[in-house]
């Protein structure tokens, strides 16, 4: 597999703007050969950052957000609307603000609404298969400082979980400590794969993931686009990348 192509950006926000208009072009491109397009959002700063930048850029009007469909590479097993989960930091970003039709925003239960983290992934399971979604179109991905991608972290016991593509993660070493992820084989379910990632406490993982590393240490270098994978990084992600 050729290596991924790194594009650097002057700062966070020209990071966020950029990609931001990259997705509303691959929604663009996906729609004009689908019914349908997928992307899978995700948490930590950069992932509400992106959806800031999508809710102010102009051509997003062009895009027919009645046939795109938003899911989560992960989300943090708390009841609907609390402000520690992924899809309310997202929502608060401004992704109601696009037009989508509540059915195609397709939320982890949380424990208000199933009896564990374990019964949420079976249920966000359930959803990916009822949709039929056998290609994310496009998974973005945050990175963590110590390589994780969604809520594979290092060296973590869910982590390597295959034969399925969800999975429960409890202790999670950032909290809030129970999750519910996507795992490794179903991210990779994805024509195009972005790493979203941005400050210098991330140029280390940055390295490994560009340069390689082994999934138990650096899970964000083992995840790749079945077409494409990007890492879009602001100056300081990129600068152990020499
Ligand atoms: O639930 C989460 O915490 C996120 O999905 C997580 O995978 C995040 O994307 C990375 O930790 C990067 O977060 P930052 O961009 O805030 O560093």
């Amino acid at each position: 597999m050729s290596a991924a192509p790194v594009l650097v950006h002057p700062g966070r926000q020209a990071l966020a703007d950029a990609s931001a208009a990259r997705l509303v072009v691959a929604l663009l491109d996906a729609l004009a050969e689908r019914d349908r397009a997928h992307v899978s959002m995700t948490g930590g700063s950069m992932g509400s950052q992106i959806v800031r930048s999508l809710a102010a850029e102009p051509a997003r009007d062009a895009v027919d957000w009645g046939r795109v469909h938003v899911w989560w590479g992960d989300e943090r097993y708390l009841p609907a609307g609390d402000p520690d989960r992924n899809d309310t930091q997202n929502d608060e970003a401004g992704l109601a603000s696009l037009g989508l039709p509540p059915g195609n925003v397709h939320r982890v239960p949380g424990p208000d609404l199933t009896a564990s983290a374990e019964d949420a992934a079976e249920a966000y399971a359930a959803a990916l298969e009822e949709h039929a979604v056998d290609l994310f179109d496009v998974m973005v991905l945050g990175v963590g400082p110590d390589g994780h991608v969604a809520s594979l972290f290092p060296h973590h016991p869910a982590a390597p979980t295959a034969g399925r593509p969800t999975v429960a993660v409890h202790d999670s070493p950032k909290p809030p400590p129970d999750r519910v992820s996507l795992t490794r084989e179903r991210l990779e379910r994805s024509r195009e794969v972005w790493f979203l990632v941005a400050g210098g406490d991330k140029a280390d993982a940055v390295r490994r993931g560009v340069q390689g590393s082994s999934f138990a240490e650096t899970p964000a270098a083992n995840v790749h686009g079945e077409q494409r994978t990007l890492w879009l990084l602001d100056a300081d992600a990129a600068a152990d990348l020499g």
